[in-house]
């Protein structure tokens, strides 16, 4: 059997990092093979899992240093019907890649907003005065290096071998300690999820918005899971994008949705929420180091 596995791309990013050691897990265990598929962005990874031109995909949700990867939150919350298999965690060591003899000829730097926010110490120390330019990911803009000696890119070591680019700084994330963590992700329902290896879930991972903006309306959704012994993990909120001032809560919970507990939770927890979406169980992978 061979699965097809969107992330995004072009390749070289972590996540493609992420999906590899994914895949090679698969294999050991199961002997399953899979083609990586790489698209644009992250909402086109997940968009082309929502419509079935793949069967799982790996997109990074939350940096050790610079929180929730927003693009990943809001497009889980957007499509339907979108189920969380396992969760892995990556260390992210960055790496300034270019064509340039030197830093002082470098005028701009790109790279994912992610990184960018992960180095800016290192860049406000040694490239002060370089524009930065936000892009998809960090490996979208390797292919013009070789033409342009003014640009700089921030990506990993393996990208740079991977085009066969020059290094000019390595470990250049602000804290060493930078881990992100990724969701293997399908469809719900999905005939795959049953070909995949049986894993005992530790986590769960919900979002929700609350009835009304008044006083204690978050205080009673999280009431319910500390009364029921249930520990949070994260909570993150977003805007709605309704109205200014409006927000949904991403919430990952430590313990498995099958268990009697979490069944109590999130069954008194229609009553004081409005629409709230479980992005299922899973467990999390030792597969990337620094778990
Ligand atoms: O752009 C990439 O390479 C990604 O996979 C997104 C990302 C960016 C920075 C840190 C972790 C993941």
């Amino acid at each position: 059997m061979s699965l097809s596995i969107a992330h995004l791309g072009p390749p070289g990013t972590y996540a493609e990092q992420a999906t590899v050691l994914y895949v090679n897990w698969l294999t050991q265990t199961t002997g399953t093979e899979a083609m990586l598929c790489p698209y644009p962005s992250i909402a086109q990874s997940l968009q082309a899992l929502a419509t079935g031109k793949t069967q799982l995909a790996v997109v990074p949700v939350e940096n050790s240093i610079e929180g929730s990867v927003t693009m990943t939150m809001d497009t889980l919350w957007q499509l339907d019907s979108l189920q969380i298999h396992s969760a892995l965690v990556l260390p992210i060591a960055h790496t300034l890649i270019s064509c340039a003899a030197s830093l002082d000829e470098i005028k701009t730097v790109y790279s994912h907003p992610q990184a960018l926010a992960q180095c800016q110490g290192w860049l406000g120390a040694f490239l002060p005065n370089v524009q930065l330019i936000p892009i998809n990911s960090t490996t979208e803009a390797l292919q013009k290096l070789e033409d342009d000696l003014t640009i700089a890119a921030i990506a990993s070591s393996r990208a740079a071998e991977l085009y066969n680019l020059p290094i000019l700084a390595r470990n250049i994330n602000d804290y060493p300690e930078n881990c992100t963590r990724f969701w293997v992700v399908s469809q719900a329902e999905a005939d795959i999820i049953h070909q995949l290896p049986a894993q005992n879930p530790t986590h769960t991972s919900i979002a929700f918005t609350v009835p009304a903006n008044v006083p204690g309306a978050l205080l009673k959704p999280l009431q319910i899971f500390a009364q029921l012994g249930i520990n949070l993990s994260r909570i993150e909120s977003r805007p709605t994008k309704r109205s200014l001032g409006e927000y949904l809560f991403f919430v990952d919970l430590e313990s498995d949705v099958s268990t009697p507990n979490m069944k109590t939770a999130l069954g008194e927890l229609t009553a004081y929420t409005e629409v709230i979406k479980i992005f299922g169980s899973y467990s999390v992978l030792s597969v990337g180091s620094k778990g």
